[in-house]
C-alpha cells in the first residue's frame, strides 16, 4: 500500500521542500499543519497535529524544539511513526522523545544529509585518536540569518561524537561557547563551539583539532537544504513497519 506521509510545519522552509520530496518519492502526501503560513498548492491542511497523525502512516516534523515533546507524545498516542528534524531540543525534550520511542519507531537526527552522518562517524574516530589533553576540539558552524537556535543541532551532534570518541559525554567533557571579554584560557579537554549567522548560508560545519605543533580540520557544507528533505523522506520510507525504538540517520543509511 502506498505510504501516507504527513508534514508538520508544511509552510516552513523545510516543510515546503518535504512536500515536494514526498511527491518525488511516489508517496502520498497526507497533508500538513500550519499555524500561520500558506500551505503549498494542493496540500491538505489538517486542523492540528493529532489529526495529521490520524491521516498518516509517518509524520515528518521540522518545526521547532518547543513542539518536539508534545508532537512525539501525540504520534505515540496515535501509533504513527515519527521523523524528527527540529534542532535545539533540551534534555527534557529529548527524554520525552525517547519515552515516546518506547511505543512507536522514531528517527531523530540532527542532520539528514548523508555526508554529515559520515562526518559524525569520522569525528568520533578522529577524537579517539587525538586525545583531549593535546588536541583542543573546536566546532564552528555558520547558518542563514533566520536560524533561531545556536549552536546548531549538527554542531551539538559533532560535539557528542567527539566526546564519545574520547570515552566521555559532552556534559562531562564540558562545553565552551560564547567566549567574549576576559573569559580566561581554554579548558583542557573541553569542546568549543562558535556560531556564525548571516545571509542565506544553508549549513556549514567545521571541526578543528588544534595541538601545539599541528592542526587538522574537517568541513562539511550544504549548498541546498533539499539534501535534508530527501534524507528525511528516505527515513520515512525506511521507518514504516519498524519495531518501536529511537533510530538515527546512521541506522537509515546502514552506517
Ligand atoms: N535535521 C535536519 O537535517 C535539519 C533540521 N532543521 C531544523 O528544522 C527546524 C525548522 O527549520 P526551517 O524549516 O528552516 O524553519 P521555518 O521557520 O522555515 O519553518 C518551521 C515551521 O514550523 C512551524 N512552527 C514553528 N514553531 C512551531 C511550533 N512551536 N509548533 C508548531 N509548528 C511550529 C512554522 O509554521 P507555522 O507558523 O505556519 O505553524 C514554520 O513555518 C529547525 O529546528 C531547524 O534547525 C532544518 C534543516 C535540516
Ligand atoms: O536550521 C537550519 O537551517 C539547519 N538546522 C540543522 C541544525 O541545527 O543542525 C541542520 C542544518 O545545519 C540546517
Amino acid at each position: 500500500m502506498t505510504i501516507r506521509i504527513g508534514i508538520a510545519g508544511i509552510s516552513g522552509r523545510m516543510g515546503r521542500l518535504l512536500a515536494e520530496e514526498v511527491a518525488a518519492a511516489g508517496a502520498l502526501l497526507a497533508g500538513g499543519t500550519t499555524r500561520s503560513g500558506a500551505a503549498p498548492a494542493g496540500a491538505a491542511v489538517l486542523p492540528d497535529f493529532a489529526a495529521l497523525c490520524a491521516a498518516a502512516d509517518v509524520v515528518i516534523d521540522f518545526t521547532h524544539a518547543h513542539a518536539a515533546a508534545a508532537h512525539a507524545q501525540a504520534a505515540a498516542a496515535a501509533g504513527t511513526a515519527f521523523i524528527l528534524g527540529s534542532s535545539g531540543l533540551s534534555a527534557a525534550d529529548e527524554a520525552a522523545v525517547s519515552a515516546a520511542a518506547g511505543r512507536i519507531p522514531i528517527v531523530y537526527a540532527a542532520n539528514f544529509a548523508p555526508g554529515v552522518n559520515l562526518f559524525l562517524a569520522i569525528a568520533e574516530r578522529m577524537a579517539a585518536a587525538l586525545p583531549g589533553a593535546q588536541y583542543d576540539a573546536e566546532i564552528v558552524e555558520m547558518h542563514h540569518r533566520q536560524k533561531v537556535d545556536a549552536p546548531s543541532g549538527t554542531a551539538v551532534a559533532l560535539g557528542r561524537a567527539v566526546a564519545a570518541g574520547r570515552g566521555t559525554t559532552l556534559e562531562e567533557a564540558g562545553r565552551e561557547s560564547g567566549r567574549d571579554g576576559h573569559c580566561g584560557p581554554r579548558g583542557t579537554g573541553t569542546i568549543g563551539f562558535a556560531a556564525l549567522r548571516g545571509g542565506q548560508v544553508v549549513g556549514d560545519h567545521t571541526l578543528v583539532f588544534a595541538a601545539a605543533s599541528e592542526q587538522i580540520s574537517l568541513t562539511h557544507q550544504s549548498f541546498d537544504r533539499r539534501v535534508y528533505a530527501t534524507g528525511a523522506v528516505r527515513a520515512a520510507l525506511w521507518v514504516r513497519g519498524r519495531a518501536p525504538g529511537l533510530y538515527g540517520m546512521r541506522d537509515v543509511l546502514g552506517m
